[in-house]
C-alpha cells in the first residue's frame, strides 16, 4: 500500500440545491498522477470544489493522510496539505513573477524552490505576470501551489486555452512534482496526454465515477473511452444515421 494521500468516500456535492456530485468515492496516492475524466458538466469541477472545500459536501468523507478534514474550511484544509489549482484561476497579472510567489509563501526560500522547480520562470522574475505566456501564467499558477508544499495537487484544466505542445509541457512538469512525491488528481481535457502521465484514471458522467481503469489500459483501448463518456454522443450520432439509411 502506498503512503495514504487523499481518499474521498461516498462524497456528495450540491449546487443550488441540486445534487451534482454523487456519492464518489475515489483515493489519490502520492508520487502519482490520478486523473478524472469526463465530458463536459459532468461534475469534475464541482467535485474538486467539494473535496477543496470550496463547495461544502453534503455526505461523505474526505481523509487526508488519513486525517478526516471534511468538515474544515478551505483554508485549513490547504494548510494541511491540499494544493488546488482551481479551473481559471488567474495570476495577479500586474505583480511581478516573484511577487506573486511571495504572496502565497512568504516563507524565505519559496521563491528559489519555486525558481528549482520551474527554471523556465527563472529570467522573468521581475516581469510583471501579466506579460507572460499562457503556458508560463500556468507554470506560475502550479508553482505558487507547490510552493505550500501540498501532500496532493489538484488541478482543474491547466491546458485551457493552449496549444497542445505547451500542454504537453505542462504535463511534463505535473509527471515531475508526482515522481518527487506530490499526489496529482488532474482533470484534463486532452486525455491522451493526461493518461500518459497517469497511473490510474476514473471516469465521471453525470456525478458518478462510472469506471475505474489504469491509464495504461486506458491508452491501449481507447474504445473504453469513447462508450463511456462519448458514448451518449456517438450513440445519438449512430441512431441518426441508422434513421437516415432507414429512411
Ligand atoms: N453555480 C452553479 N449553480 C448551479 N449549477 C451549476 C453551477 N455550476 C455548475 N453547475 C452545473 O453543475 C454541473 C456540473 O458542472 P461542473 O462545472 O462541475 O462540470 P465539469 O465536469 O467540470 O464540466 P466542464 O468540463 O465544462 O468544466 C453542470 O450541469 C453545471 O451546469
Amino acid at each position: 500500500m502506498t503512503d495514504p494521500g487523499l481518499t474521498v468516500t461516498g462524497l456528495t456535492v450540491k449546487r443550488g440545491g441540486l445534487t451534482i456530485c454523487d456519492d464518489v468515492s475515489l483515493d489519490v496516492p502520492t508520487g502519482e498522477v490520478t486523473v478524472l475524466l469526463g465530458a463536459n458538466g459532468a461534475g469534475k469541477s464541482t467535485l474538486l470544489d467539494g473535496v477543496a472545500g470550496v463547495l461544502p459536501g453534503s455526505s461523505g468523507e474526505v481523509r487526508l493522510a488519513s486525517t478526516r478534514i471534511d468538515r474544515w474550511p478551505r483554508h485549513r484544509r490547504a494548510r494541511a496539505g491540499l494544493g488546488y489549482v482551481e479551473q481559471g484561476r488567474t495570476v495577479f497579472s500586474r505583480l511581478t513573477v516573484a511577487q506573486n510567489i511571495l504572496v502565497a509563501d512568504p516563507g524565505g526560500n519559496s521563491l528559489r524552490e519555486a525558481l528549482e522547480m520551474f527554471p523556465q520562470l527563472r529570467e522573468k522574475v521581475a516581469t510583471r505576470a501579466g506579460l507572460l505566456s499562457g503556458g508560463e501564467q500556468q507554470m506560475l499558477l502550479i508553482a505558487r501551489a507547490m510552493v505550500r508544499r501540498p501532500r496532493i495537487l489538484m488541478i482543474d484544466e491547466l491546458s485551457l486555452g493552449l496549444a497542445p505542445r505547451i500542454v504537453s509541457d505542462l504535463m511534463t512538469v505535473v509527471a515531475d512534482l508526482a515522481r518527487a512525491g506530490t499526489g496529482v488528481l488532474l482533470v484534463e481535457q486532452f486525455a491522451s496526454l493526461a493518461l500518459k502521465i497517469g497511473t490510474t484514471a476514473h471516469l465521471i458522467e453525470r456525478g458518478r465515477i462510472t469506471r475505474t481503469e489504469s491509464c495504461s489500459q486506458l491508452l491501449q483501448d481507447p474504445s473504453i473511452l469513447e462508450n463511456a463518456y462519448l458514448g451518449n454522443a456517438s450513440a445519438t450520432a449512430n441512431s441518426e444515421k441508422s434513421a437516415d439509411e432507414a429512411g
